[in-house]
């Protein structure tokens, strides 16, 4: 294998950003020799959030200490899960726990099932989290976990077995008023519902452990369809910001059939709107006039490909982001547009309904090329909103009904909106950095509360 070409100057800054805080016994040059031994590879996924972060950063003037204090992450967990396979052998995975921030209130964020997942990502994910319930402003910090394992390859028993040893591992960090988990990609109610009842068996009856649970499990009604109608709702107010119209009428291309893509595609649908082509990770389908939703959910549910559904023509899932529309909605992995393909796109808008999907190169594309991109801190802010629903609605056994929380839902998006709106306007921001600017002052501000002793 050849291993990339060391690049000390970002492997220098990347592990200012991210480790110098963390290892206060060793000064700055111990700390820069480090480095210069463990290097990472120069696009990962932290720098991009720290690139992102830093524009906002610059523009507040914060000082060092506290952008070295808001930039490195409080807790990292790595633990090894070992399982029996069904074919009675043993199998260890690796997997990992990020608790960024929790000013402004517990740890808060969701676990990922991929081959992907390692300890960049998650640091990268866990930190978007806590500008993401900043913004939202909802009473959270942000963190966020994941297993490096292919679910695919894995049966319902072992995927069980490895979601019960996680908790058993990360129990000491986490509690319902400490660090509380919820879906994301690969994982759902099924495996939020596993969690529940392993951390219960240990300490007591908690539903507020964790948030996307089965609905007849605690779960909050309107939760799996949280994040797809939140991003509905945040497009719905930059077009109207505009002066753009409405969502009826628009044309939408969508990466990701999973969660977050097949509710947005759906809610756009049913408004209206004309989903003109969707991709998952095998393929790609494309309707000019648009696909009909509710058939291709049915199709996909079935158990069939997407790439085979009848009503549309296959496409290759390759160009999915250069499909000509009005809003481009990535909803599924991270890194997808960058410097390379920004240039191709052919939309007006791009809604960040996944997290990450832009580079900081690809960005400064968009940006030229006057394409709005709504950010995925709010953007996809919906589904972590609702999962605080989900434990206010715990923590109080209550229930509300979906109509009241798709009602709060729609009102904490459209003030969140407001406010990111109104800071890009009077700083002439681009939305991105608004929503980071505002995230990291009330982040600030609450550290700052609470005082540094
Ligand atoms: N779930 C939630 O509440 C939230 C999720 N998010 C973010 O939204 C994104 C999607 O999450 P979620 O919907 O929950 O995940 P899911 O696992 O439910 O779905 C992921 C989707 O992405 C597809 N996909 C994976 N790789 C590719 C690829 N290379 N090209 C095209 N499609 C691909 C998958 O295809 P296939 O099925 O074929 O594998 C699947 O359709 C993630 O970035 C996540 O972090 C953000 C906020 C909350
Ligand atoms: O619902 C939550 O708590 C977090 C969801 C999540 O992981 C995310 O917003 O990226």
């Amino acid at each position: 294998m050849t291993l990339p070409p060391l690049d000390l100057q970002n492997a220098e800054a990347m592990q200012a950003d991210w480790t110098v805080a963390a290892t206060p016994a060793s000064g700055p040059l111990s700390a820069r020799k480090l480095a210069a031994l463990t290097p990472r590879p120069p696009a990962s996924h932290a720098a991009n959030t720290n690139t992102f972060l830093s524009e906002a950063l610059d523009h507040l003037n914060f000082p060092p200490a506290m952008r070295r204090l808001l930039l490195t992450p409080q807790r990292e967990v790595a633990v090894k899960l070992a399982i029996r396979r069904d074919s009675g052998e043993l199998a260890t995975f690796h997997a990992f726990r990020v608790q960024h921030d929790d000013s402004r209130g517990p740890f808060k964020g969701g676990l990922r099932y991929s081959p992907e997942v390692d300890l960049d990502d998650v640091r990268s994910l866990a930190s978007l989290m806590t500008w993401k319930t900043a913004v939202m402003d909802i009473p959270f910090g942000g963190a966020k976990g994941g297993i490096c394992c292919d679910p695919r390859q894995l049966s319902e028993r072992e995927l069980e077995a490895l979601t019960r040893k996680l908790v058993q591992a990360l129990r000491p960090v986490l509690g319902a008023h400490t660090d509380i988990p919820a879906p994301d990609m690969n994982t759902g109610a099924r495996e939020m519902g596993w969690f529940m009842d392993e951390y219960s068996k240990a300490v007591g009856f908690t539903p507020g452990i964790v948030t996307g649970k089965p609905v007849h499990l605690h779960g909050s009604l309107g939760r799996e369809a949280a994040t797809g109608r939140g991003t509905v709702f945040a497009i719905r107010e930059l077009l109207q910001a505009q002066g753009l119209g409405g969502i009826a009428g628009k044309t939408f291309v969508i990466q990701g059939f999973g969660n977050v893509g097949s509710w947005a595609a759906r809610i756009l649908h049913e408004q209206g709107g004309r989903v003109v082509a969707v991709a998952d990770a095998y393929g790609a389908v494309a309707a000019e006039g648009g696909l009909d939703v509710p058939a291709l959910v049915q199709h996909v549910t079935a158990g069939e490909s997407l790439a085979s559904f009848p009503g549309g023509s296959e496409v290759p899932k390759e160009r999915i982001l250069a499909v000509p529309c009005d809003v481009l909605i990535p909803a599924a992995i991270g890194g997808v547009i960058t410097e390379a393909n920004a240039g191709a796109l052919q939309c007006t808008i791009v809604a960040e309904a996944a997290n990450g999907p832009i580079t900081p190169d690809g960005d400064q594309v968009l940006r030229r090329r006057g394409i709005t991109v709504l950010p995925d801190i709010y953007c996809n802010g919906g589904g972590v909103t609702v999962s605080y629903f989900e434990w206010s609605q715990n923590l109080q056994s209550y229930r509300w009904t979906e109509e009241e929380v798709n009602a709060r839902l729609d009102r904490t998006m459209t003030e969140a909106f407001r406010g990111i709106w109104e800071v890009a306007t009077r700083e002439r921001l681009p939305l991105r950095t608004a929503a980071f600017v505002i995230a990291l002052q009330r982040v600030a501000q609450a550290r700052a509360n609470r005082g540094f002793d």
